[in-house]
């Protein structure tokens, strides 16, 4: 497939280096100097002890959009308007896959014209050291479901996408997709960004694990969850396994750049406006970390 991946960050630059093998990628980047180290340099890998570079080509120009079979958008959600309007020459049958956390990029893609719009969450850690380095820090799995279109396209791009050490999987229901990982990112990300800690830390200190448990029942309160312990178990199996690393949104705020907070918490406050759910820590973790912003 000719595949587009627009946003070369940490998501961009890991899924052009694996799906390169199998297909024709282009990375289509914001900045010149960034796309001239890619095609210069290739993509880097880090992975533990591996390193593997690979050659992918880059671009600042949207003009070979039309040309690709899969346009991957892998910019952060609050960059998702921007992009849209960079769309306008892309033919409309051309299917578009979305990567962001949160919520908050539905309501931009409820008056796009495409008509397959698939959905992804991304369960796999990387972080991008330099405009072409990235590093591997978790290796999960991308799961695929479709938002707009025919169902069996997200299976049939789960397969065709799939290659061994990263994989692809899809699912019917996209609400409930976005809706686990966003109880997730909802739960770890405002904390760990507040406390600065590493995920891992939520559960080992029993202070910020009380804190962790009272901010998941505000949350369980406004999605009106039905099996809490399972889902409180999920999560501590979360920041179990992924202990070591820092959440996205408290490397964000480390690194001074915007958050996704708007597409999380500001999301679930939204859902909560005109009901009697207690919000108290969700409205401080939201105050907290757009302060911080
Ligand atoms: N990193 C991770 O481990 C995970 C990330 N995700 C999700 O994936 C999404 C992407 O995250 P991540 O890759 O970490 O974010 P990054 O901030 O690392 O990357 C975003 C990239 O998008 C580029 N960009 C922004 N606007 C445009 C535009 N208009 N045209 C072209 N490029 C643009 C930025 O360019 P520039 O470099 O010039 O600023 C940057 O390279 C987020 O929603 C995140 O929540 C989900 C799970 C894990
Ligand atoms: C799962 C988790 C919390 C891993 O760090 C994540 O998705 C993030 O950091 O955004």
């Amino acid at each position: 497939m000719k595949i587009g991946i627009i946003g070369a960050g940490s998501i961009g630059l890991l899924f052009a280096h694996f799906l390169n093998d199998h297909h024709d990628v282009t990375l289509y980047c914001r900045r010149k100097e960034q796309a001239d180290a890619i095609n210069e340099k290739g993509i880097k890998l880090i992975n533990k002890d591996i390193r593997s570079v690979k050659k992918v080509s880059a671009t600042c120009s949207l003009k070979s959009l039309v040309k690709e079979q899969l346009v991957i958008v892998a910019v952060k959600q609050y960059g998702i308007r921007a992009v849209v309007d960079q769309l306008k020459n892309v033919p409309m049958n051309i299917p578009l896959l979305f990567l962001q956390n949160g919520m908050g990029h539905l309501d931009d893609l409820k008056t796009l014209p495409y008509t397959s719009i698939v959905l992804g969450t991304v369960e796999h850690g990387a972080y991008r050291l330099s405009d072409h380095v990235v590093h591997f820090t978790g290796c999960g799995r991308t799961i695929l479901a479709m938002y707009r279109g025919k169902s069996e396209l997200s299976f049939t791009f789960a397969k065709q996408l799939s290659k061994q050490g990263f994989p692809f999987e899809a699912t019917e229901n996209y609400e409930k997709m976005l809706m686990d990982k966003l109880i997730v990112n909802a739960v770890i990300n405002p904390l760990t960004a507040l406390l600065q800690v590493k995920n891992g830390q939520l559960v080992t200190n029993p202070y910020y694990f009380q804190l962790m448990k009272s901010v998941f029942y505000e949350v369980a309160n406004v999605l009106e969850l039905t099996d809490q312990d399972d889902e409180f178990r999920r999560i501590v199996s979360i920041c179990e396994k992924t202990g070591e690393n820092y959440s996205s949104m408290c490397k964000d705020v480390m690194e001074g750049r915007q958050t996704e907070i708007d597409g999380i918490l500001g999301f679930l406050l939204k859902k909560a406006e005109g009901k009697s759910y207690p919000l108290s820590l969700l409205k401080f973790l939201y105050n907290a970390v757009k302060g911080m912003e």
